[in-house]
């Protein structure tokens, strides 16, 4: 741990070695947040058919002309065409189907008139709506008075007016979200070749650490790394699984990162990357694979998570991040170094958060170490309407254990190495966190 890297040499190093998954396909759903690798044609026009996309009456054009409520124009009403029906009636002059939203046209009918344009066939004035078929079986049937001309294609959804077949639904490339994964379900499409979520896990040491809902002992902490680094490799679109704190024993390690080696495609761990007689992370994870890859340990110029590893293991190359113990260091350095992994193997254009520049309120001046890359956490506002710049104000101070404060940021302010000092009023960057 001779040498210092910069924050960005050691993502790089990173970036440089972690490739997308291999593509696979997947049902819908389980594609939802994932890259789509083909081009996705639209196999049959949307609407398939051109159908009403109203309530209403569907007539030809000529028979309604000049019509109004004092001369309403009464036609014969030869049917009802639902959603879904496949029998559809020829509308001839002076006819009209009753017609419900999505149905399609019946042949003859050129419009649809809004059954509030129309006495409902009840041969009264203007109705609200149709009687429930249960309650009126015989709707369908008889006259209905029509108070208002509609032209020719009035209230009609063209087939294809969404989208034409032979059109591209999707390129290779998107990101498939609610919308996305609906307009697939919508051309018909079960199953797409994505590239899938992967598969983290989430690994922590300590030998004082207890899980939450257990009784502490002397000396013993909850072990709250493995949770927040869970649910952020969650939050990044990965499949996390939390593998319980593994005690300060090289063996036990081995073993459990061996096991783990099978279902992971990323493994990340928190503590033991010091320079402690017992931070067996270190220990272990620098000779887990010699000849076919290892854990390179190193020292950052960044605070808080300085002590950082990266490497590949085990026969498939698996990716190793060992990130510090310290919770602020273990997070930030998830948010810095992991997220972005995750976001590359599942082949996402745009790999890191993004950043605003903000305007630093303070009451005191901030200092920062000469010579490291600091990220305070921030409660940041965004801009107000007409401003270009929102307001950050730090939250708790640097010391990299301090959980509560972490949870009140929505940012972290990243303070450049060279920069030691940062008074009120100056324009800062910040990392957004959501
Ligand atoms: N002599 C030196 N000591 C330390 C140095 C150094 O350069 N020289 N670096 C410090 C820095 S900076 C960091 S960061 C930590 C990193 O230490 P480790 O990665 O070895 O982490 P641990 O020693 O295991 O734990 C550190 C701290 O965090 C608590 N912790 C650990 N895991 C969890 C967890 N899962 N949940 C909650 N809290 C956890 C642990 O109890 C310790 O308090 O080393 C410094 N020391
Ligand atoms: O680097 Mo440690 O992460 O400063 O607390």
């Amino acid at each position: 741990m001779s040498e210092t890297w910069s924050v960005e040499e050691h993502l790089d190093d990173i970036l440089r070695s972690v490739r997308p998954l291999e593509p696979i396909e997947l049902q819908l759903l389980d594609a939802q947040g994932c890259v789509l690798v083909e081009d996705v044609p639209v196999p049959t026009s949307l609407p398939p058919f051109d159908n009403s996309s109203m309530d209403g009456y569907a007539v030809r054009t000529a028979d309604v002309e000049g019509a109004s409520e004092e001369f309403p124009a009464v036609l014969a009403v030869i049917g009802d065409v639902a959603a879904g029906s496949g029998d559809l009636p020829v509308v001839g002059p002076g006819q009209a189907a009753r017609i419900m939203t999505g149905a399609a046209m019946p042949p003859g009918a050129e419009a649809v008139v809004p059954v509030e344009w129309t006495d409902g066939g009840l041969g009264g004035g203007p109705v609200d709506s149709m009687n429930a078929r249960s309650a009126d079986p015989a709707g369908g049937a008889g006259e209905v008075r029509v108070h208002r001309p509609v032209p020719a294609g009035r209230h009609v959804r063209p087939r294809g007016s969404d989208v034409q077949a032979g059109a591209l639904a999707l390129s290779a490339g998107t990101v498939l979200g609610p919308p996305q994964v609906g307009l697939l379900a919508a051309i018909g499409r079960g199953s797409v070749r994505v590239r899938p979520r992967p598969r983290v896990v989430v690994l922590s040491t300590g030998s004082e650490l207890v899980p939450p809902g257990e009784q502490l002992g002397s000396g013993q902490i909850y072990d709250s790394n493995s949770f927040v680094l869970t649910s952020a490799a969650r939050d990044a679109g990965a499949i996390s699984y939390r593998v319980g704190a593994v005690a300060d024993d090289a063996d036990t390690l081995r073993a459990t990162i061996e096991d783990q080696l099978i279902r992971a495609d990323l493994i990340v761990t928190s503590g033991g990357v010091s320079v402690g007689a017992y931070d067996v992370v270190k220990e272990v994870l620098s000779k887990i694979d010699e000849g076919s890859g290892s854990v390179e340990f190193r020292r950052l110029a960044m605070q808080p998570g300085k002590p950082q590893g990266f490497g590949l293991i085990g026969p498939e190359r698996t990716p190793v991040l060992a990130l510090p113990g310290n919770p602020v260091s273990a997070y930030v350095s998830f948010e810095l170094f992991v997220r972005p992994a995750v976001r590359a193997l599942m082949g996402r254009a745009s790999v890191r958060r993004e950043t605003a520049r903000a305007r630093l309120e303070t009451e005191e001046p901030l200092t920062s170490p000469d010579g490291k890359r600091q990220f305070l956490r921030g409660s940041y506002l965004p801009p107000a309407a007409g401003e270009t710049h929102g307001a950050v104000r730090p939250v708790g101070g640097s010391g990299s254990h301090l959980i509560a404060a972490l949870a009140q940021a929505n940012v972290l302010i990243d303070v450049p190495e060279k920069t030691t000092l940062l008074a009120a009023g100056e324009e800062v960057t910040v990392v957004l966190l959501d």
